[in-house]
């Protein structure tokens, strides 16, 4: 459990040097702080005296303070006058959440020092065209001198996207007729500039909006990048514009192994359990049981399986379920039945992911945030809660699954043992090439240790010990990959080993599934489960949906060199999300789907809850079996077809899209920095710093006289080459002509070999000749032209 005490850092704040502004440090104490974080302390003077910054360090250590106090303090000690459009700071962050929770915090500090700034938050949310009208107002009333806020939405404020209330396509003509909205700030004063989770920000998705934001900065400005996991953009730094910057990483050392460094915070224990997929929800479920009263936040890939497991926890542990079909008394029942699989009383279930609108969102984030310690409280979310957010006294971080970015593990555990407080997180990994994680991460500096499979005895409570009826799997399911591997083996000839190759990779993966000794409980709580799905619509569909979404998840793992998805146990994941029957893709081609058991439904029949949508849903059903049946053209098989297809093409495309874009702009700003360095004069150093299109202009009709140069120096070769090859054929052809009319009796064989003699002959005589002249020949008989080169 948490720490309730807030622990104490290195020196107090009075010790800083260059010092803070009284008026700043009556705020930090007011806030509680007595003492900086090591953070802190290494961050604040480098970026008080004027120094570009970039900062590494764990979770929960107090980066955002490191950020904000200089910012003020800077816009206070330049005295910077700004009129009503202009802007002195600019903090981006990835997500709306923590945009909110930084300019919280500066609305704080704002308050607590009496400054004369005005802040105003810029994050998106709605696409109605009133809600940006408001913004667009308020920030025409306020006149903010700082903003925080989302890449996408500071765009639009900045570099003018908005007209009118609308969101104009960078281009776009307008009915005025003007080509873009004109921006409503001026950032030509701006001081300082924060990129929060700079990393993820440096990203691919917000490539566009940052290249926009940054072309409107000025070049002479404090910049400040801030991560966790910053070590893993510095090749993609070189963007931001930082002029010889401090690189501040705070190390952690890990008291248990003799000091070796980390990368998460010492009081953070993380573990991982190995286990069959089917299993995770049971695990879960035990794990909250045994922890009793905690906050726990689990972490999925997709907002499907979101979505859906917070439904079902929702039925399984909320006091007042929603409707349940049957009435009070099925009601009732349902709930026995289902506690005897979770003991751990009532909890309060919460989600979140980026599907949601902006105002559930926020309402999530704050009630979950105001549970006090003491309550049992579950929060279901996707990797957009993973990054900053400092929701109050986490116990527990739960990974139902590695997230799809290495980057996330390290963020998603550090929602608990923040400053200093300790907390406890846990990963599942299937068993076989997803253990490779456990090096993975070790190698990036975040240490895990085994967790103990959970188990539940007969009256419900939780042990460590396995029950007595725990039997092997082997034994059961050996009959059914017996014959598998028969069908297998008469088809194995004609297709090339690929079936030999899936038969072995199944075979492997059973046999680390077989080391699991079977737990009745936690298959008879999935058979609970479809049995909720089979008189609710809405979990069956949602159920099958999650699964569909974690199955093309997992294919887009950047680890893909551990999660392989031939080799992911997909029938037991099927099982895990207690599907009644298995979905047709692609992906299930060719994997023992005998050893899932359909339920014996048929799935028409599965009624909505809402009485109104069934309505709809039995009219709909009617019309369609009444219409004519409709003739669908037979496609050829092929086995990419699929449902998924259209999908993954346009990801595809995309990728592919904003690689290009990465790759242009990457060599653009490197190209950009090498003229900078190799420019002495320091007047043209000056005007092409405060004018990005002049570098630019530089930098082509620099490239066009390159060109130039190139294809002067090309074609000098051409001729150079053409005429030692013309010397070269010619004295060959003299050569084979003289032998042939000497000696037109000899044998094939012996006339090739001849020629051979000859040629080397032949080079010898003209690299001697060469040499006298200084020049180097290689000659290659008879095989290859582009070897002839002088
Ligand atoms: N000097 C301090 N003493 C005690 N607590 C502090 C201090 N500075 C910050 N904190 C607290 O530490 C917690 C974590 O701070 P913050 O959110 O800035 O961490 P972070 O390093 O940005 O984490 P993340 O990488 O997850 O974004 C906050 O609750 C904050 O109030």
């Amino acid at each position: 459990m948490a720490d309730s005490v807030v622990p104490t850092f290195g020196r107090p704040w009075s010790a800083l040097q260059p010092a803070l502004s009284p008026a700043m440090l009556d705020a930090v104490s007011s806030l509680g702080f007595e003492n900086m974080t090591p953070v802190q302390e290494a961050t604040i003077p480098a970026s008080l005296q004027n120094r570009d910054v970039v900062v590494e360090a764990a979770t929960g250590s107090g980066k955002t303070l490191s950020f904000l106090i200089p910012l003020l303090e800077l816009l206070h000690r330049k005295r910077t006058r700004l009129s009503h459009t202009e802007i002195g700071a600019i903090v981006i962050s990835p997500t709306r959440e923590l945009s909110r929770q930084i300019f919280t915090v500066l609305q704080e500090l704002l308050k607590l020092t009496a400054l004369p700034y005005t802040a105003h938050l810029v994050v998106g949310g709605s696409s109605s065209a009133t809600n940006t009208a408001d913004e667009m107002s308020v920030l025409k009333e306020l006149g903010p001198d700082i903003l925080v806020g989302t890449p996408g939405r500071l765009e639009d404020v900045l570099c003018g996207r908005l007209r009118n209330g609308k969101r104009l396509k960078s281009g776009m003509i307008t009915a005025s007729g003007g080509v873009r909205g004109r921006p409503r700030v001026s950032a030509a004063k701006l001081e300082v500039l924060v990129m929060d989770e700079a990393d993820r920000l440096l990203d691919m998705g917000f490539e566009a909006s940052l290249t926009a934001i940054f072309s409107v900065l000025p070049k002479q400005r404090r910049t400040g990048l801030f991560s966790a996991t910053m070590s893993e953009a510095l090749g993609q730094l070189v963007r931001t514009g930082l002029r010889n910057p401090v690189r501040v990483q705070v190390q952690v050392h890990d008291r248990s192994t003799a000091g070796s460094e980390r990368r998460v915070p010492a009081s953070l224990a993380i573990r991982y359990l190995v286990s069959p997929p089917d299993r995770k929800l049971a695990q879960i479920l035990r794990l909250i049981q045994m922890g009793g009263p905690l906050k726990y936040i689990v972490y999925f890939s997709t907002c499907a399986a979101v979505d859906y497991f917070y439904r079902l926890l929702r039925r399984m542990l909320c006091p007042l379920p929603a409707i349940v079909p049957g009435g009070k008394r099925a009601m009732r029942e349902e709930r026995d039945r289902l506690r005897e699989h979770f003991q751990g009383g009532s909890a309060s279930v919460h989600s979140l992911h980026g599907q949601m609108v902006q105002s559930k969102r926020q309402a999530t984030y704050e009630s979950f945030s105001a549970i006090p310690p003491g309550e049992l409280a579950i929060l279901l979310c996707t990797d957009v809660a993973s990054r900053g957010l400092d929701i109050p006294d986490v116990d527990y971080v739960i990974q139902w699954d590695p997230p799809t970015d290495p980057k996330s593990f390290a963020h998603r555990c550090g929602r608990t043992a923040r400053a200093g407080r300790s907390g406890q997180a846990l990963v599942f990994l299937s068993p076989g090439a997803e253990e490779t994680y456990i090096d993975f991460l070790a190698l990036r500096k975040i240490p895990m240790v085994p967790a103990d499979y959970l188990w539940q005895d007969s009256e419900g409570a939780v042990t460590m010990e396995p029950p007595a009826d725990a039997i092997s799997l082997v034994e059961e399911e050996s009959d059914l990959e017996e014959s598998e591997d028969e069908a297998d083996d008469a088809e194995e000839a004609d297709d090339g080993g690929e079936k030999k190759r899936r038969r072995k990779r199944r075979a492997r993966n059973q046999d680390q599934l077989s080391k699991y000794p079977a737990d009745t409980r936690s298959d008879a709580l999935l058979e609970l489960i479809r049995g909720l799905a089979a008189t609710d619509r809405d979990i069956y569909e949602r159920g099958k949906l999650a699964f569909v979404s974690f199955v093309q998840s997992y294919s887009k793992h950047e680890a893909s060199f551990i999660f392989r998805l031939k080799e992911l146990p997909i029938i037991e994941v099927a099982k895990g999300f207690a599907l009644l029957h298995l979905p047709s893709m692609p992906e299930l081609c060719g994997r023992p789907v005998s050893r899932f058991i359909p339920y014996a439904i048929d799935t028409d029949t599965i009624p909505l809850l809402d009485s109104k949508r069934e309505t709809h849903r039995l009219e709909k059903l009617e019309k369609a079996k009444l219409a004519p049946p409709v003739k669908v053209e037979k496609r050829e098989k092929n086995n990419t077809d699929s449902w998924t297809d259209a999908k993954e093409a346009k990801d595809r495309a995309r990728e592919r899209k904003l690689k290009r874009i990465r790759r242009r702009d990457a060599v653009a700003s490197v190209e950009e920095a090498r003229l900078m360095q190799e420019i002495e004069d320091p007047k043209i150093r000056e005007a092409m710093a405060k004018d990005p299109l002049l570098a630019k202009r530089m930098i082509s009709r620099r490239d066009k006289s390159l060109r130039d140069m190139a294809e002067i120096s090309a074609s000098k070769n051409q001729s150079s080459r053409q005429t030692a090859t013309r010397t070269l054929d010619d004295i060959i052809a003299d050569a084979q002509s003289t032998k042939r009319k000497s000696e037109s009796s000899s044998s094939e064989d012996e006339d090739s070999w001849e020629a051979l003699a000859r040629k080397e002959a032949i080079r010898k005589k003209l690299a001697a000749k060469a040499k006298g002249k200084g020049k180097k020949f290689t000659f290659n008989p008879g095989f290859s032209d582009e070897e002839n080169s002088s």
